[in-house]
């Protein structure tokens, strides 16, 4: 396979995946807590439920002290002046014709969610309309991310095109964009398959509770990766580490702020197992808090195709597999969906009792058993046979003296050895109660993981705790196995 591009840094290839479409590779080593992408986005978008609590410059989150309103239209805020500078100063964010063009949308009394569409379609007009070196290069890279239009982007493009004609009056240009519906509806799968969702920080989702603010400016359960902004796409926030993880309605649905479009982290592709986790500043008030960084979660060899996860890690099968092939468009065969649809089958079949009360089962439960422990023993060094081999993976791996464990997916052929999927979840998913985040290791060499939603850390003695915990229960369940299979029979 011939790369399309290389990364500035020489980090990554781009690729042509048979099934995937275009894919990053990493051309080198990575080394695990490595950041391989670090990228400025080519659009922000607020969310229009949380225009009041949200910087239109630089997605922030802002308190009701220190905002600005837009003074024109009042449909927009700001987190200081400089940003204000840069917001009415810069065509794609809320210069003049995008300022008129918000307080025209307000009076049409749409839903939120044609709201959102309408200011996304707005921005995208005003780069490609702005007609600078820059607003073009921007549109360009909008326009060769994929996404070609289905049915319902035509449907919803052929419905808000009047309001757009209405709303764009203001930008004194009706006649020289874009506005017919095949364009439109383009843009509008662009944004589905390629926009990151940015989740609320704890702050607005407590004020929005108050207001009992509505909408659609949700995605299910913080999961998205990187796409489908307004439901789908990968939402994490490093908002602070708090009980409930931020932007988490009680539905268990995440609230978002609004959503980001980057070019190179449009071509990371999903799988169920990632070995990349996105993170974003937004709130951090550091230079380049509007960039999104991927860090790796282990160490990836040359020719490793970057993996991220667009939906949350904890979610079941069938959940993954419907968001993947509803709002994606494509079917998950990933390692993991296909050892858990192994399981599903095997599940099905519990129903008959008689399943549980073969002596295998107990096997099977002693052989994962064992295997966690020389994984756990390996990850401390405590193995009674320092460098001897352990099982990940399904695969024979070399485990060194006081060495991390380190589960490289064993490739895409073929489904995983249960152990390996157990503890990879283990491992990479934040233990933080109800947080499902994505966590990676801090800096390259480091044994310390942090969450990418709620920005806890977790050390490797911790993770061992966890793996400790997790042997407790299932010696438990084979206690109870146990009891079962030495019933007699009779008395079922
Ligand atoms: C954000 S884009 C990723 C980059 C994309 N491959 C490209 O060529 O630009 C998301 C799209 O990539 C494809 N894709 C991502 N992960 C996939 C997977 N595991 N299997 C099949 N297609 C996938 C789907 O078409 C999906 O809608």
């Amino acid at each position: 396979m011939d790369a399309l591009t290389v990364s500035p840094g020489g980090v990554l290839e781009v690729r042509n995946h048979a099934r995937k479409g275009r894919s990053l590779y990493t051309s080198r080593i990575v080394k695990g807590g490595e950041i391989i992408i670090d990228e400025a986005p080519l659009l922000l978008l607020v969310a229009p439920e949380m225009a009041q609590s949200t910087c239109v410059a630089c997605l922030r989150a802002v308190g009701p002290k220190e905002r600005i309103e837009c003074p024109v239209c009042f449909q927009a805020c700001f987190c200081s002046p400089s940003c204000q500078l840069v917001a009415q100063g810069t065509p794609w964010l809320h210069s003049v014709p995008l300022c008129s063009a918000y307080k025209q949308l307000a009076a049409l009394g749409l839903s939120t969610d044609d709201q959102a569409q309408l200011r996304f379609l707005l921005h995208a007009l005003a780069l490609r309309h702005a007609g600078t070196p820059e607003s073009k290069r921007r549109f360009a890279a909008l326009c060769s991310l994929v996404g070609e239009p289905t049915e319902a982007e035509h449907s919803v493009a052929a419905r808000l095109a009047p309001y757009l004609k209405a709303t764009l009056a203001g930008l004194n240009a009706v006649e020289s964009l874009p506005l017919n519906g095949e364009e439109l509806a383009m843009l509008l799968r662009k944004e589905q398959l390629n926009s990151y969702g940015v989740l609320a920080s704890q702050q607005q989702v407590a004020t929005a509770a108050v207001l009992q603010i509505g909408g659609s400016g949700v995605c299910g359960n913080g999961g998205g990766t990187t796409c489908g902004g307004r439901v789908g796409a990968g939402c994490s926030s490093n908002s602070g580490g708090a009980e409930v993880p931020p932007g988490e309605r009680e539905d268990g649905e995440r609230r978002l702020r609004g959503s980001a479009l980057y070019a190179q982290a449009s071509l990371v592709n999903h799988e169920c197992l990632p070995n990349v986790a996105r993170f974003d500043f937004f709130d951090s008030g550091r230079p380049n808090s509007t960039h999104v960084t991927f860090r790796a979660l282990h160490d990836l060899p040359p020719g490793t195709e970057l993996a991220q996860s667009y939906v949350p890690l904890h979610w079941g099968l069938a959940e993954r597999q419907a968001q993947c092939r509803d709002v994606y468009g494509f079917d998950c065969t990933c390692p993991r969906c296909q050892t858990e649809s192994q399981w599903s089958d095997d599940e099905g079949e519990d129903d008959d009792e008689s399943e549980w009360e073969t002596d295998t089962s107990n096997e099977d439960l002693e052989a994962d058993d064992a295997a966690v422990t020389a994984a756990g023993e390996a990850a401390t060094g405590q193995s009674r046979d320092a460098g001897a081999s352990g099982l990940c993976g399904g695969q024979e791996v070399e485990m060194q003296d006081a060495q991390p464990i380190v589960c490289a997916p064993p490739g895409e052929e073929g489904p995983l050895e249960p152990t390996y999927l157990r503890l990879f979840l283990l491992k990479y998913m934040c233990a933080a109660p109800g947080c499902f985040g994505t966590a990676a290791p801090v800096k390259p060499g480091s044994t310390l993981l942090e969450c990418n939603v709620c920005g806890r850390t977790r050390s490797e003695r911790e993770f061992l705790r966890e793996i400790e915990r997790s042997q407790q229960q299932q010696q438990q369940m084979q206690m109870q196995l146990k009891k079962r299979t030495t019933r007699p029979r009779s008395v079922r």
